[in-house]
């Protein structure tokens, strides 16, 4: 999909409501969720699939490709969260990678001009992730969260603020417990867009939930 590195205007704009899940964070059928993500406006979509009962092996690939299907039907790019390799085998549109995963410059080599994502939680990562090659950063977990179980101290937008203000202008998503109640300072801090599983996963609604925060997102430039 990609013959160059995507421009970073573009990157900014699929940032915007950037929608990751996998089997494990919903409690009903993750390709209804995914379906009524996508009508409720998610720009950007990761496949997550880790933790308790996670799906792997042939399982998992299978898995990945029915919800990559519904991305391609809708034009949502299709990022894969850790497994490069299945990123690499379904001819993903890009992989997200963090500081325990491999390095950002082997990954960059391994996929070519596809988009790279790599978690960031301090200036020097920011700073290393886009000397080896990332075209975004996420930065968090900006609020509290239980969907992931090991993650750091909630950090607020204090990262976010340091980045911009240190004039660097790379493309950035909040990730870390964000909802349509608490998104409006991940915007108005500079971030570029937010990240969220659980307030569309676990939505009894999930088209009405994206497209409330999509509302937030766009109504704040
Ligand atoms: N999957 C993610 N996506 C983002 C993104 F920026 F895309 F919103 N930021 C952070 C993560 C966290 O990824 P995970 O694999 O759980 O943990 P780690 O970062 O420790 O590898
Ligand atoms: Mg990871």
């Amino acid at each position: 999909m990609f013959l160059t590195r995507i421009a970073k205007k573009d990157m900014r704009d699929l940032l915007r409501l950037y929608f990751i899940m996998g089997s494990n964070n919903c409690q009903s059928d993750p390709k209804h969720v995914l379906e009524q993500a996508i009508k409720g406006g998610i720009s950007l979509f990761q496949f997550r699939e880790k933790g308790n009962a996670a799906f792997s092996g042939e399982e998992k690939y299978h898995f990945a490709k029915e919800l990559q299907s519904i991305c391609k039907k809708h034009m949502i790019p299709f990022i894969v969260n850790d497994d490069v390799e299945l990123a690499l085998a379904l001819n993903a549109d890009g992989v997200h990678i963090g500081q325990d995963d491999e390095s950002a410059e082997a990954v960059r080599r391994k996929i070519g001009d596809k988009i790279l994502g790599v978690s960031t939680h301090n200036l020097l990562e920011v700073e290393k992730a886009i000397a080896e090659g990332a075209d975004y950063v996420g930065i968090g977990p900006i609020y509290s969260t239980e969907t992931k179980v090991d993650a750091k101290a909630a950090q607020g937008t204090k990262l976010i603020l340091e980045v911009r203000n240190k004039g660097i202008n790379v493309p950035i998503v909040g990730i870390g417990g964000i909802t349509s109640e608490n998104a409006a300072p991940v915007m108005k801090s500079g971030g570029n867009g937010v990240s969220v599983i659980t307030t569309i996963s676990l939505s009894a609604d999930p088209a009405k939930s994206a497209r409330e925060l999509k509302e937030l997102i766009d109504s704040l430039g």
